[in-house]
């Protein structure tokens, strides 16, 4: 088919949904929301801007939900903390599917991975199996050699600097990505690189805004005159043939130890995965085929890398530009760890950094990696906020405006760790809704301890080791954001590090 035929399929297609959604429309009392334009609706609201801000500026005009529409596609925005908890929780057997977009399909092995698979038995269970077998607490203990290894080989690389500046962005997502990487399959691989470019492009095609994913019933035609299918597809050859790669030498390492009679040990993901596949162990509803292996392995890397690295490097970029907040910071890690060469996450558990704590919510308030969560489709038509939601709705919460919502918040724009400090405030755990930077009810993030270790060990090495300061002739630190449906920062996170001499520990008397 040729592209003028594309395009007049596409136009017949959009006249069709517009005169459905007008015919629709009259009787019920849809949600508010701005005037959408002739075929492309409310897109230009969303494409090519920050969308958690444009999204925000919009909920001042037009109320907590409001609907726009994205071609034919309605999406419906919750900004308030009423709303939000309506959503994640009040009604969330009936918001918590996920839309069938084509990524998933292709690159997702059938909806086989937990972030992109719509509600079923299969996502419950699969969700489960990686809840209790690979993102337990236990299992996220298990990796803190790891986490140790990544942060101290960073360390190594500042003292290095002698001074000069370091690209601290770029270290948090190596120690990240790095950190992934050994604990879903025990190495960093010299092919990472492309393995993390083809993810990237994965999850830049998963807004759900791409024409093949707007109109479900024709999303695989469309996606096959689009051109979508082969990108999709070529993306999937180039990170499945590394995972094929991945799997078949681990097997062959797991039985070469067989055979020498000594112990298999689960190291990582990967070896956990092949134990179940090879108990042959049904309980979980399904078997533990290769591609179910591969699967899980993708939403790792996809859910767990970039999530953990922006939080990482907002962080420091807060807490280097509020310097009575590194002060009391350093103050509280080396007062407890003084004298200490190397600090390691034992000495971390057995010590209580509460201030350390009160840091990492704060950034992730003012700066939580999904800021509008990762979206949503209504089962069944739902009434929400007063308004009718039709069925089949994309549903987004923006929870980076609830978090800095000066209803829920006192001088919400400022830095002050000390506010989560206060009795009744908000924890991780998805129970406040003013806070749910990893989402909450069936969907929330099951990576969440995962990350926060990670984050935590990091921070804690960078502030005990170093003083930081902006490079000479920089005033300000830069908080540019970068667009796209996380918020990263847009330019790099330059600093210069001096390193801290740990005081030697006090000699007790006698
Ligand atoms: C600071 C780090 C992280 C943040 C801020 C974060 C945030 C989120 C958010 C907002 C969601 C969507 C929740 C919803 O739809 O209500 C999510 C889902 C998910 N995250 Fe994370 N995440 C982080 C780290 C991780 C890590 C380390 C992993 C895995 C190793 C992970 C795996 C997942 C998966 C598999 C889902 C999909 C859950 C589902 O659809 O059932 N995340 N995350």
């Amino acid at each position: 088919m040729d592209e003028t035929m594309y395009n007049a399929i596409l136009v017949a297609l959009l006249a069709v949904s517009i005169l459905q959604f007008l015919r629709r429309g009259g009787s019920r009392r849809r949600p508010p929301g701005p005037r959408t334009l002739p075929v492309i609706g409310s897109v230009h609201h969303v494409v090519n801007t920050l969308v958690h801000r444009s999204l925000r500026d919009l909920a001042a005009v037009h109320g907590p939900i409001m609907m726009l529409r994205i071609g034919p596609m309605p999406l419906v925005v919750v900004t308030s903390r009423e709303l939000a908890r309506e959503v994640l929780k009040v009604q969330d057997p009936n918001f918590a599917n996920r839309p069938r977009l084509l990524v998933g399909g292709i690159c997702g092995y059938g909806w086989a991975d937990i972030i992109f698979a719509p509600t079923s038995d299969y996502w419950r269970q699969i969700r489960k199996l990686c809840i209790h077998e690979v993102l337990s607490p236990k299992r996220v203990l298990s990796f803190q050699h790891i986490r140790e290894e990544e942060v101290r080989r960073q360390v190594e690389a500042i003292r290095a600097a002698g001074g000069a500046p370091v690209n601290v962005t770029r270290m948090v997502y190596d120690i990240s990505s790095r950190t992934i990487s050994r604990s879903s399959f025990g190495e960093v691989r010299p092919d990472m690189p492309v393995f993390q470019d083809a993810i990237k492009r994965v999850i830049g095609l998963s807004s759900g805004f791409n024409v093949p994913d707007l109109f479900p019933r024709l999303r695989e035609v469309l996606g096959e005159v689009s051109g979508m299918k082969r990108k999709l597809r070529e993306i999937h050859r180039t990170f499945d043939a590394i995972l094929v790669d991945i799997i078949e030498k681990r097997r062959r390492e797991r039985a070469a130890l067989v055979a020498a009679g000594k112990e298999v040990v689960d190291e990582n993901v990967v070896d956990v995965m092949l134990t179940l596949q090879e108990s042959g162990d049904n309980s979980w509803g399904f078997p533990v085929q290769d591609n179910t292996i591969k699967a899980v392995v993708l939403d790792m890397f996809a859910g767990g890398t970039g999530t953990s690295g922006s939080s990482t490097e907002w962080a420091m970029s807060e807490i280097v530009r509020n310097p009575r907040v590194m002060r009391k910071l350093q103050e509280e890690i080396r007062s407890t760890f003084r004298g200490k060469e190397t600090v390691t996450e034992t000495d971390l558990r057995e010590s209580d950094l509460k201030y350390l704590k009160l840091v990492m919510k704060e950034a992730i308030r003012l700066h939580p990696a999904a800021p509008v969560l990762v979206p949503r489709e209504s089962i069944g038509a739902a009434e929400l906020g007063g308004y009718e939601v039709p069925a089949g709705s994309r549903i987004v919460v923006n929870a980076w405006a609830i978090s800095r919502d000066p209803r829920y918040w006192k001088d919400p724009e400022e830095f002050r760790p000390e506010r989560f400090d206060e009795d009744g405030a908000p924890n991780f755990h998805g129970l406040h809704f003013e806070f749910t930077p990893f989402g909450a009810g069936r969907r929330m993030c099951p990576g969440y301890n995962y990350g926060l270790a990670g984050m935590q060990m990091a921070l804690l090495q960078l502030m005990y080791h170093f003083d930081w300061r902006l490079p000479p002739g920089v005033d300000e630190v830069d908080m540019e954001e970068a667009m796209g449906l996380g918020v990263r920062r847009k330019n790099p996170l330059m600093l210069c590090a001096t390193p801290y001499v740990p005081a030697a520990p006090a000699v007790s008397a006698g």
